[in-house]
């Protein structure tokens, strides 16, 4: 079980509180200028991925406090707790054993006493036996065709994985075409249908509850246009597959349990691209490919359980989060990959940090008196410099960002890629360095601009820099990279949560919209005027009505 450890009163918070007065005003270009091994002293290597967090507002002292502080919380017990498959999401009565998903050792990993690996491993091969005759062209469709489209339908935590790592990994691609319904907005699933043949699409219904209403009604739509061409139920059979927990539904929903893959309740939903969850993965990717990303997650797995948090790099990551969000007032966390096929990184981790980290009650059941999860948003580079960067470098907010970046592109064309990364290091140059008034005024008097003109200029030409980045280079985006990637962050996310004393692996704060909109659909038929809701949400309701 997790400690009920209030960080604010911890010995490490109050002098981290001293600490950042003292620290208020130090800029880091000073910081570089006095010590000629920071860069050496505050980066990390692990395989082939190289983070540099010396561009942060952090001195050695810094550093040991926020060390201070996981081990007054005892982070050290809380991650060994996870890894133990103790039941520490308390308030739903689970373990959280993601990691055992991905335990390539294969060592014992026990929940309740019992080893789960027998049963992860026989799901694995059943995944992997799937895969390869869906690629190889072996299963065929009701017309005895071979299958070219896979159509995952998930939302949340059963659509954003996959869908984030299909992408990211496309250079990988199986000859199938991957595609992702998740919004119940009609306008998803029809256009989707329209790319596609019913006698050569597989579709993936993946719910880990087999409930969700926007999965259920994109299933049922998909099932009514494919029977619409196959016109025998038992044609379903060869087209549908379910991915749950659920087998009750699963069956009731005409899903052969032949072709349901399970997985457990001790993955949390947005920890479940590792499981079962994961076939449109494997489908788009090949298995061994799969297994790639599975051995990268493993391998940061040991990294974060192993290592000391002095060069641990989820924890440093966490560390630093905090120091921003608790001390600096920071709000956000951006998150910037400076790589295409990433471009659904920080959408994937919205949901990772913010449906984990967004809680208000601490873990014996108060509210907290400090910040929590921040909000975390992102867009690849370059497009995120010609967009939203200007806030960043000149804005009047604190935005703590991570810029990520392959050394070697899947697509080395011309010299496209030095490009992309000689703006991924000016840009982290920039946020730090900044530019003074003195340089501006220079460069301004070097482009012939009188007196007048230059002072009329010169102060919104002035950078402060300052501007905390991390920055993480990995030789190549491989799956094995990926997957380390995508655990690093996971780990990074529990850690605060530990720091923060709250439950990360419940989201109670998604179901009050669910019944609200349960109770509203009813109501949305008939033209009687509704006056159930307050006054507000009775007008839209009837405008509604009045407009349809
Ligand atoms: O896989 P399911 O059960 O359909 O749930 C989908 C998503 O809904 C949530 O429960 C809430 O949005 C997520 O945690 C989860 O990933």
């Amino acid at each position: 079980m997790l400690k009920k450890i209030n960080p604010t009163e911890t010995n490490a918070w109050k002098a981290l509180v001293s600490h950042f007065e003292a620290i208020q005003g130090t800029h880091m270009r000073d910081l570089f200028a006095q010590d000629a091994s920071r860069a050496e002293k505050f980066s990390v290597k692990f395989e082939e991925l190289y983070l540099d967090y010396s561009k942060n507002i952090i001195t050695d002292e810094t550093k040991q406090l926020l060390i201070d502080l996981a081990n007054e919380v005892e982070l050290k017990a809380a991650i060994d707790s996870m890894f133990n498959g103790e039941a520490i999401n308390e308030t739903e009565g689970r373990a959280v054993y993601h990691t055992a998903l991905r335990n390539r050792s294969n060592d014992p990993m026990k929940v309740n006493g019992e080893d789960v690996m027998p049963e992860v491993n026989a799901v694995l091969a059943q995944m992997k036996e799937f895969t390869n005759k869906v690629v190889s062209g072996q299963w065929k469709g009701y017309t005895g065709k071979a299958i070219t489209d896979v159509v995952n339908i998930g939302i949340g935590g059963s659509d954003l994985g996959p869908l984030m790592v299909s992408e990211a990994l496309k250079a990988y691609k199986t000859h199938l075409n991957v595609h992702f319904v998740s919004n119940v907005d009609g306008t998803h699933i029809a256009e989707t249908l329209k790319a596609v043949n019913p006698e050569t699409t597989l579709f993936i219904i993946a719910s880990k509850t087999f409930t969700t209403q926007e999965t259920m009604t994109n299933a049922q739509s998909a099932k009514d246009w494919f029977l619409k061409a196959a016109k025998e139920e038992n044609e379903v059979a060869k087209h549908f597959v379910a991915l749950s927990t659920n087998e009750e539904k699963v069956t009731a929903f005409g899903i052969d349990k032949a072709n349901m893959f399970r997985f457990w309740d001790w993955v949390g939903g947005r920890y479940s691209l590792w499981s079962a969850i994961g076939l449109s993965i494997s489908l788009s990717i090949g298995f061994d490919n799969f297994e790639q990303l599975l051995s990268g997650a493993h391998a940061m797995d040991k990294h974060f359980h192993n290592t000391d948090f002095d060069k641990n790099i989820p924890v440093i990551l966490a560390l630093l989060g905090v120091w921003y969000n608790n001390f600096f007032g920071a709000e956000s966390q951006a998150l910037l990959p400076y790589d295409q096929y990433m471009h659904r990184f920080a959408a994937y981790f919205q949901q990772g940090d913010m449906e984990s980290n967004g809680k208000y009650v601490d873990r014996s059941g108060n509210p907290v008196d400090y910040q929590t999860g921040p909000i975390i948003w992102g867009e690849p580079g370059t497009n995120g410099q010609h967009a939203f960067y200007q806030l960043i470098h000149q804005g009047t907010k604190l935005i703590p960002a991570d810029f990520i970046a392959p050394a070697q592109s899947h697509n080395a064309l011309s010299d496209h890629h030095p490009k992309l990364l000689s703006n991924f290091f000016a840009q982290t140059e920039a946020l730090m360095m900044g530019k003074t008034e003195e340089v501006v005024v220079d460069e301004l008097k070097a482009a012939g601009k009188t007196a007048e003109e230059i002072e009329a200029l010169k102060t919104f030409k002035v950078f402060e820099g300052n501007k905390p980045t991390n920055s993480m280079l990995v030789k190549k985006v491989t799956p094995f990279m990926l997957g380390a990637m995508i655990a690093m962050y996971e780990h990074k996310i529990f850690a605060q949560g530990v720091i923060w004393n709250i439950f990360s692996f419940d989201q109670w704060g998604v179901e009050l919209g669910k019944q609200l909109a349960n109770k509203i659909l009813p109501e949305l038929g008939g033209d009687e005027k509704v006056t159930s809701h307050d006054a507000s949400t009775n007008a839209l309701i009837n405008t509604y009505k009045e407009m349809r």
